[in-house]
């Protein structure tokens, strides 16, 4: 299966210095689902950061859709990544004076892409959001509100969909709901989806959950139920050691 997003070396070294990612290589194959897992600290965010192109690597490279993201000046990338990526974020983003709908339509204006009127009436109809178009975000739950960010995300129909946390600050409930519009994003969309979580009943909603360590992949697991996942958790100091955590593929094919 073809790599969308394929992490080279990936090396992040922040004033200190912090080594936040050291040398990792990953590819995310086209239409899969990957939970990105590890201790706080292990780089989670950063190698999310990087790969999006919100943030560039200290060395290695970043390939989305078979383009190189490290490649390009600081607006090329800014367009590469408005054009080919997603994102959800833990605490939503959403602009508070925009209405559903315009938030939903927010990066294709950025993109200088004209909006399909139709295309945003079936991404928020799909969404269960068509009667909320007009409203603002502060009458939303938090789930409707992540469900406009995944809408957003969907609607420039990106080569892959980056999502921080998505779950953080939901109940239960909410997160079960948007856990699920993320795997039909997947499966119904034929979308990528890479998402950080520290929960492993999120996790297992993924194809398949690379775990980090010290900034180093420290294995992954494929089909994961939530009790596996916390099983490797628990056990990823000694995983780390070894050779396993120089270079993985989220698909099993390096
Ligand atoms: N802007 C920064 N400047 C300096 N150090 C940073 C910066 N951002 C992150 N770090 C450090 O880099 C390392 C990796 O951080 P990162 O946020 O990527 O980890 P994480 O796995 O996402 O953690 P968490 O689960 O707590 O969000 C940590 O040691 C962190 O303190």
């Amino acid at each position: 299966m073809t790599d969308v997003v394929r992490l080279e070396s990936l090396r992040k070294i922040y004033e200190g210095p912090v080594t936040a990612l050291d040398g990792v290589t990953v590819g995310f194959p086209a239409g899969s689902f990957t939970a990105v897992m590890g201790p706080s600290g292990s780089g989670k965010s950063t190698l999310l950061q990087c790969a999006a192109g919100l943030d560039r690597p200290t060395a290695g490279r970043v390939f989305i859709d078979g383009a190189e993201l490290t490649a390009a000046g600081d607006t090329a990338m800014t367009k590469f990544r408005r054009r080919r990526v997603g994102f959800v974020f833990q605490d939503y983003n959403l602009l508070p004076a925009l209405t559903v709908e315009q938030n939903v339509r927010l990066p294709l204006r950025l993109a200088g892409r004209r909006p399909d009127p139709g295309a945003i009436s079936g991404v928020l109809t799909q969404l269960g959001l068509a009667d909320r178009r007009h409203d603002r975000p502060e009458s939303l739950s938090g789930g409707q509100r992540q469900r406009v960010a995944v809408a957003r995300a969907l609607v420039a129909e990106p080569a892959v969909i980056f999502a921080d946390e998505p779950t953080g600050a939901l109940d239960l409930r909410s997160a079960r709901e948007v856990l699920t519009l993320l795997r039909s994003v997947v499966d119904d969309h034929r979308r990528t989806v890479v998402m950080v979580t520290h929960d492993p009943v999120a996790a297992a909603y993924a194809d398949t959950v690379v775990f980090l360590a010290d900034g180093r992949l420290a294995g992954s697991l494929r089909a994961p139920t939530a009790e596996a996942v916390a099983g490797r958790l628990a056990h990823l100091g000694d995983l780390v050691a070894g050779p396993a955590g120089a270079a993985a593929s989220a698909g099993g094919a390096a």
